[in-house]
């Protein structure tokens, strides 16, 4: 039985880094006993001009055979102007919520050979291994929100964190799970001193931590812990949040690295896998042929481990980008004064040589 992926490339640079992925998956894949079958669909921008719609009805009907979901990333300034709902973006969350991954888990470790490339210290640099869990699928996203105006035709907005006890003590478990095969130290992130939400969170964090008393728990107010991951990154283990605080300090924790372009995600839930880079469409440099492939890369390895649970070949795939690392391959985002700056493709065939 063959394995069904659904690749969605989306915007910008999203093209070019889920091609290096899908050459990396096809490669690694090569004398395995596990097939898969991969079928390629639009979404985000692409997907508004082509059908009107960021999710169209094609899209999501691939979703049904589906195994797991390969995306590059959505958006762009060209489809800026449009409402909300008409927005890329709009695709990517839908995409989320219909396949109930609620939680993305976000891996951010330093690769000795970059520390130069991360703007801490070498010594902090070279100790930066944490797991982010972002609950993903609720939070001020995908609360009730409004635009309006009011009697004298002032103008309003308002968007809305909601979060049910479901939704956290779900993604809670899976955080907790993780760091029980880590360093046994997860660190939930809120602002209590604040929001409602942050206070019911941090409720049942103290309840679900009761059955995992091996786990040391703490928390931190959202606003410190982010000067935290730059001042002592290395007092993190597991980090757990909601949406749009691990949105956040996910593309912070991902400078620590070297580039945003380093970090893959995988997105857990309720079945079907969804794997991406972090980062964004990129706009500022697509097109030019020189995006970091390599978040997609180790979100192929993601994808290997936790959808077609072939882990040798996941770990592989790490040890080529690494290997490739350590042999000098930096795209410009990576690259520091006499660096040799190759290209996507060149990077994913450095890779490519070393699995
Ligand atoms: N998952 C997704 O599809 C996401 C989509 N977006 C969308 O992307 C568009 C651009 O958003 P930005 O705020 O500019 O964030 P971004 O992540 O696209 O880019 C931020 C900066 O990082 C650089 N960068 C990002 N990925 C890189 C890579 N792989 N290699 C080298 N450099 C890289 C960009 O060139 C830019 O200077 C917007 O429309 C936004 O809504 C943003 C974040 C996530
Ligand atoms: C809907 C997205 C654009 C959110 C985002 O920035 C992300 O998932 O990293
Ligand atoms: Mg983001």
């Amino acid at each position: 039985m063959a394995y069904h992926i659904v690749v969605l490339p989306g915007d910008g640079i999203g093209p070019d880094v889920t091609r290096a992925a899908v050459q990396v998956l096809e490669h690694a894949l090569k004398g395995q006993s596990v097939e898969i079958v991969m079928s390629e669909h639009l979404i985000g921008g692409k997907a508004l001009d082509t059908y009107g719609v960021p999710l169209p009805d094609v899209t999501l009907e691939a979703l049904h055979k589906a195994d797991a979901v390969l995306l590059g990333a959505v958006g762009g300034p060209k489809w800026d102007v449009g409402p909300g709902h008409l927005r890329p973006e709009a695709g990517l969350l839908a995409l989320r919520k219909t396949l109930g991954v609620y939680a993305n888990m976000r891996p951010v470790k330093a690769f000795s050979e970059l520390l130069d490339a991360s703007p801490l210290r070498r010594e902090i640099a070279q100790r930066v291994d944490l797991l982010i869990v972002r609950e993903l699928t609720g939070g001020a996203y995908f609360g009730k929100r409004e635009r309006g105006s009011d009697a004298h035709g002032m103008q309003f907005a308002y968007d809305t964190m909601f979060y049910s006890e479901n939704e956290i003590r779900r993604v809670l478990i899976t955080a907790f799970d993780a760091a029980r095969l880590r360093r046994k130290k997860l660190t939930s992130v809120d602002k209590a001193n604040v929001l409602d939400s942050s206070r019911l969170w941090r409720e049942i964090v103290q309840d679900v931590s009761s059955h995992y008393p091996d786990v040391e728990v703490e928390h931190q107010l959202v606003d410190s812990c982010a000067m935290n991951l730059v001042t002592h990154p290395q007092s993190f283990d597991v980090l757990v949040t909601e949406n749009l605080f691990g949105d956040i300090l996910s593309d912070e924790a991902a400078v620590l690295t070297g580039s945003i372009g380093m970090l893959p995600s995988a997105s857990l839930g309720q079945g079907i896998g969804l794997y991406e880079p972090i980062h964004g469409s990129a706009p500022d440099i697509a097109g030019k042929g020189i995006a970091n492939p390599l978040g997609a890369i180790l979100s192929v390895a993601l994808l290997l481990r936790y959808s077609l649970h072939v882990d040798d070949a996941a770990t592989r795939v790490e040890q080529a980008v690494a290997k490739a690392i350590a042999h000098g391959a930096r795209t410009k985002d990576l690259a520091r004064g006499q660096d040799d700056v190759v290209t996507t493709d060149q990077m994913t065939e450095r890779v490519l040589a070393h699995y």
